[in-house]
C-alpha cells in the first residue's frame, strides 16, 4: 500500500476495537523470557518491532537486522553482551545506523562487555562477543534515551552481583524506566531507586509466572484524537487497566482538556466526546510521554487551537526528526509551527487545506497522527503501511470507526 486517500468522514464516529499489546512491555518481556523460561506472556504485541525481536532471539544466524526497532536494538545489545559465546553482528535500517547508541555501549564496556563499531563510532552496526560481565557499578547519562537504562536493567538480575546504576544529569522518559522496574518486580526481582542510583539484586531463577500485556496506550492515542475531532463520538478500546505501567496513559488526563472523557468499563476504555471544549491553548510538557507528541499537535491543529509542547528533546533521534516532520506537514496543510530543539509551538488557525498528501518519513506515528484530520478534510497519507512498526491493523481499525 503506498498512497492512502481518505475521504472526509461524514458520519458519527462510533465503534469498538481490540488493540494489540504494548510493544514496550512485550519487548521487555521477550528479553526476560530468555533468562526465565518459565515466564509466559499473554496478549503480546503483533507489531513489527516485537516480531523482529522474537525473530532475533530465535535465530541461529550470526547477523541480525533489526530494521527500525529502537527498543529491540538497544535491548538486544545488552542481551547479547551477556550471552556467553554469542558472536553477533547487530545491524538495522539506514535510520537505525544514525540513531546513537554510544551511551549504552560505553556503559556495557565499562561493565566488561566486548562490543565494536563496524561503521560509524557511536552507531550501529555493532559486533558483540558475549561475555560474563564482572563489574556491577556504572554511571550513565540519563537525558538522551531511557532505552539505554532499561536495556541495562533488563540484564541486571542475571549478573552475579546485580547492578548499581548511577545517573548523570536529568533522566528522560522516566515512566519507561519505571515500567522496566515494575516488570522485574512482578518476577520477584528486588530493586531500589534512591536519588540518582538504581540498585538491582541478582535473581538467577523465578517462580512460574504468566504476565498479560496491557494493550498499547500509544496506539490508543490516535482514537483519542479521532474522538476529540468528532462531536458526539464514542469509542471503546480493549484491553486496558486503571493501573497501567505505560506512561502514555496520561492521555486520559490530557484529552480531558481537549473534550474527551474516559471511563473504564471492565477491561475497556470508553472515550466520549462531551462537546465541552472551551480550551483556547494547550500547554504540556511531554518529557515523560514523548510518543504522543505528534498525536496531540495534530489534534490541536484539527481543533483550531494553539498548542505549546515542551520536553521534546528526544524527538529528533526517533524514527525521524519528528519536530521537523511535524512542522513540514502541518505547514503543508496551512498551519504555522515554530520549533526549537525541545519545543513545538503551533499557532491557532481555523483553515485546513483539502486533499494534501502527507509525507510519513518512515515513521508509523506520522501516518497515524495525521489520519484523524479526515474528520475535517479529505487527506492523503504516503507509505501508509509504515503503521506496522507498532500497529499493523491500524487502517482496518480506523475504517471500522469511521465508515
Ligand atoms: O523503553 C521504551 O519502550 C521506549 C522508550 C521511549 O524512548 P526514549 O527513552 O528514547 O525517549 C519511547 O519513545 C519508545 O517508543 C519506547
Ligand atoms: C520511538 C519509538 O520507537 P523506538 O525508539 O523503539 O524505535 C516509537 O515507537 O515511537
Amino acid at each position: 500500500m503506498n498512497l492512502l486517500k481518505i475521504n472526509k468522514i461524514n458520519k458519527k464516529v462510533k465503534g469498538s476495537i481490540q488493540i494489540t499489546g504494548s510493544k514496550s512491555e512485550t519487548n521487555r518481556l521477550l528479553i526476560l523470557q530468555q533468562f526465565y523460561q518459565n515466564l509466559k506472556i499473554e496478549n503480546s504485541s503483533n507489531s513489527d518491532d516485537s516480531r523482529l525481536m522474537q525473530k532475533a532471539l530465535a535465530t541461529t544466524s550470526n547477523e541480525i537486522n533489526i530494521g527500525h526497532a529502537g527498543t529491540a536494538m538497544r535491548f538486544l545489545t545488552a542481551y547479547f553482551s551477556v550471552k556467553e559465546n554469542a558472536e553477533i553482528i547487530l545491524t538495522g535500517s539506514h535510520r537505525m545506523k544514525n540513531r546513537p547508541i554510544k551511551i549504552l555501549v560505553d556503559a556495557l564496556v565499562t561493565l566488561g562487555a566486548n562490543i565494536q563499531y563496524l561503521e560509524k563510532e557511536g552507531y550501529p552496526p555493532l559486533k558483540i562477543l558475549g561475555e560474563k560481565l564482572v563489574k556491577y557499578f556504572v554511571e550513565i547519562n540519563g537525558n538522551v534515551s531511557s532505552q539505554y537504562i532499561s536495556a541495562l536493567l533488563l540484564i541486571a538480575p542475571t549478573l552475579k552481583k546485580g547492578l548499581q546504576l548511577k545517573f548523570k544529569g536529568e533522566v528522560t522518559s522516566v515512566p519507561y524506566i519505571k515500567m522496566t522496574l515494575q516488570l522485574l518486580a512482578e518476577l520477584g526481582v528486588e530493586y531500589s531507586w534512591e536519588n540518582n542510583i538504581i540498585s538491582i539484586q541478582p535473581k538467577p531463577k523465578i517462580k512460574d509466572k504468566t504476565i498479560t500485556v496491557e494493550s498499547d496506550w500509544s496506539s490508543a492515542s490516535y482514537f483519542y484524537s479521532l474522538c476529540a475531532l468528532s462531536p458526539n463520538s464514542e469509542i471503546k478500546l480493549a484491553s486496558y487497566t486503571k493501573n497501567s505501567l505505560q506512561g502514555d496513559s496520561v492521555l486520559a488526563v490530557i484529552y480531558k482538556d481537549l473534550g474527551v472523557g474516559t471511563r473504564f468499563e471492565e477491561n475497556s476504555l470508553v472515550l466520549r466526546n462531551n462537546n465541552t471544549l472551551t480550551l483556547k491553548s494547550l500547554n504540556v510538557n511531554l518529557i515523560s510521554a514523548p510518543d504522543i507528541a505528534q498525536t496531540i499537535a495534530v489534534t490541536c491543529f484539527g481543533l483550531g487551537i494553539e498548542c505549546f509542547l515542551s520536553g521534546l528533546h528526544t524527538l529528533k533521534i526517533k524514527e525521524t526528526d519528528r519536530l521537523v516532520a511535524l512542522k513540514n506537514e502541518i505547514e503543508k496543510l496551512g498551519g504555522e509551527v515554530v520549533i526549537t530543539d525541545e519545543t513545538l509551538h503551533l499557532k491557532a488557525s481555523t483553515k485546513i487545506k483539502e486533499d494534501i498528501s502527507i509525507a510519513t518519513y518512515d515513521d508509523h506515528r506520522m501516518a497515524m497522527a495525521f489520519a484523524p484530520l479526515a474528520t475535517r478534510v479529505s487527506i492523503q497519507i504516503e507509505n501508509a503501511n509504515v503503521v506496522s512498526k507498532s500497529y499493523p491493523t491500524f487502517w482496518e481499525d480506523f475504517k471500522k470507526m469511521t465508515c
